[in-house]
């Protein structure tokens, strides 16, 4: 028989007033008392006002400790008391508890209650140490992989001074791995770490140290599976393992749209209390051999060529996007090719909703429960085709591309709060395919602008999107793109074009893929969407209070 949550009610002290407080296996709440209805002895003062009342719930509690009589904790932090109260009341415990800031900023609180009884001091203690020791969720062990070099190289910085002791508060154990070179942390996931020891693998940096743990974790799930990653009809194995982000980077976009806000403070927090949000991951192959994963976005034309610019400028850190972006903007090269797509027909959502994916989403819970089942045969995810829709068959559409965009999650960031695709889910199995057709620069602006304001940037005559569960391209020179490595020979293939049309300003033949921020050697790609193959130490972006939202109204460009 499950054991029910011991209840427990107290008048203590706090703040020199008399509160009840009341802790019943899902909140503790603490109300101040009127002076008529206390039962232990007079206040000193009242610094609140009569009936203030606060309530937490007990899953965002991190850690509970007792308060020396001389004012310092157990666990060696130190809180002044006034001499008053330790007279009266000698016996202290603190609550250390998680209280929402704005804008999705969570924080550390703590509060100190005092009591004159030592024995129900620590029946305090010990009943919420009881219930949050049965919150089965929260981590106990974890590995940390820090990047030193991500964004502006605080990494390490960030990690030890406000990481590392929220997670000691909460007692959860870490082994940390500073990086010493590119892959260090994925190919240690792949092939060395002990795995079993641990209920999580947090990174510190941005999302191409987070692109590394996705790569280690889901290789290292399906080798361990025998699953052939080669494969796109495979399905794959998800991961058991969730994953922690403490953004460091230079855009932290998948922290961005999964948690609300890029700070390391909300993320910790988040890990700690054991949130769980599970995300989509698109295989990327060429010629039925597997590339790489993506969470995030998968970019070519105008994303591909702002990224391959701006890894040249890395020294010049997250400005190198600006830069890059604006010249890419002005050079406006467009490519040829053909995007085939299967449309993901059975979902709820379509990319122009005007609802968004947030915390508890319904969509996700929906569409997600569509493509697993029970048996761990049928649970492993997959580039989810049902007969149905292969039957529906694929949509085809050729043309010259400004950019090609496939979002499987909004790509929400601090440069486009809203992201590129603003409906997109982070757990529905689809990813939504945009493409921007040949148009002029200014109706390109225009385009790029509605990604900062609240106008609809898929609103235009040349944009369209199409939410899918795969898609191929195939740029139209690639007559023998199994041959074909952008590396060596785009740029051969560009220079002839450009001799074939002399004082011509066309573009050239290939753009690059922009794989979550990374290079992919080849433009004719095949991706699939795994509907749920990772979980994060997160829970989606919670609704904010509507005072909040009237308080910051979406700039309008
Ligand atoms: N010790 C290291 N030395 C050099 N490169 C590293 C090291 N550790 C990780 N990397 C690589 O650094 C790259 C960039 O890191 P990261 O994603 O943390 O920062 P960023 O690129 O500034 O941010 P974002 O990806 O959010 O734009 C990653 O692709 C990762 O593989
Ligand atoms: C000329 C004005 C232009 C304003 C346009 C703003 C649009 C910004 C949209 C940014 C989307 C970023 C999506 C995130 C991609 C990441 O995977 C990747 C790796 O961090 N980042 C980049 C920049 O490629
Ligand atoms: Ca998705």
């Amino acid at each position: 028989m499950e054991k029910q949550p011991r209840l427990l009610a107290s008048q203590l002290f706090l703040k020199n007033s008399v509160f009840e407080v009341l802790l019943n296996g899902v909140l503790l709440t603490w109300k101040e008392i009127p002076d008529n209805k206390k039962v232990v002895s007079g206040s000193i003062h009242h610094p609140f006002k009569v009936g203030t009342s606060h309530s937490v719930s007990v899953s965002e509690i991190l850690a509970v400790r007792e308060l020396d009589v001389d004012g310092g904790t157990k666990d060696g932090r130190w809180q002044k008391m006034p001499q008053k109260l330790t007279e009266a009341y000698p016996y202290a415990f603190t609550v250390s508890y998680v209280e929402r800031a704005r804008q999705h900023r969570w924080r550390c609180s703590d509060v100190t209650f005092h009591c004159s009884e030592g024995a129900l001091c620590q029946q305090w203690i010990q009943t919420i140490r009881e219930q949050l020791t049965a919150l089965t969720n929260r981590p106990k062990h974890l590995l940390v992989y820090i990047n030193p070099y991500g964004g502006k190289q605080q990494g390490k910085c960030i990690y030890e001074q406000k990481v590392a002791p929220l997670f000691a508060c909460a007692s959860i154990s870490t082994d940390v791995i500073v990086t010493e070179n590119a892959n260090h942390a994925r190919d240690h996931l792949k092939t060395e770490a002990e795995l079993k020891k641990y209920d999580g693998v947090v990174c510190v940096g941005g999302d191409g140290m987070f692109s590394e743990i996705v790569h280690g974790l889901v290789s290292r799930t399906q080798r361990d599976n025998g699953v052939d990653q080669n494969s796109l009809e495979e399905k794959l194995v998800p991961c058991t393992l969730r994953i922690g982000i403490i953004p460091a980077g230079s855009t932290d976009c998948i922290c961005y749209a999964t948690v609300g806000i890029n700070d390391p403070v909300t993320s910790a927090l988040h890990v700690i209390v054991g949130d769980s949000q599970p995300m989509d991951v698109c295989s990327v192959h060429h010629n039925n051999t597997f590339l790489r994963y993506s969470v995030s976005l998968l970019g070519y034309g105008f994303y591909g060529d702002v990224l391959a610019d701006s890894e040249r400028k890395r020294w010049m850190g997250p400005a190198r996007y600006d830069f890059s972006g604006f010249k890419t903007f002005l050079t406006h090269h467009h490519y040829e090719g053909a995007v085939s797509f299967l449309p993901a027909t059975d979902t709820l959502g379509t990319p122009r909703d005007k609802t968004r994916c947030r915390a508890g989403c319904f969509i996700c819970q929906h569409d997600g429960q569509l493509y697993s089942g029970d048996s761990p045969e049928e649970s492993k995810t997959a580039p989810d085709v049902s007969d149905r829709e292969y039957e529906m068959g694929w949509g085809v559409v050729r043309g010259k591309f400004l950019a090609i965009n496939a979002a499987s999650m909004s790509c929400a960031c601090p440069r486009s709060p809203k992201g590129l695709s603003p409906a997109a889910h982070l757990a529905d199995g689809t990813t939504d395919l945009i493409l921007v057709r040949k148009c002029s620069r200014f109706n390109f602006l225009r385009h790029l602008l509605r990604h900062t304001s609240k106008d609809d940037q898929f609103d235009m005559t040349f944009v369209e999107v199409h939410r899918v569960r795969r898609f191929r391209f195939t740029p139209r020179h690639c007559q023998n793109d199994s041959e074909l490595d952008l590396r060596e020979n785009g740029k051969q293939l560009f220079s002839q074009i450009c001799r074939d049309h002399p004082a011509c300003s066309c573009s050239p033949a290939y753009s690059s893929w922009n794989c979550d921020g990374e290079i992919l050697p080849h433009a004719a790609i095949e991706v699939g969407v795994h509907c749920q193959l990772i979980k994060l130490f997160a829970r989606g972006i919670e609704e904010q209070p509507l005072f909040e939202d009237l308080a910051n109204p979406p700039c309008a460009l």
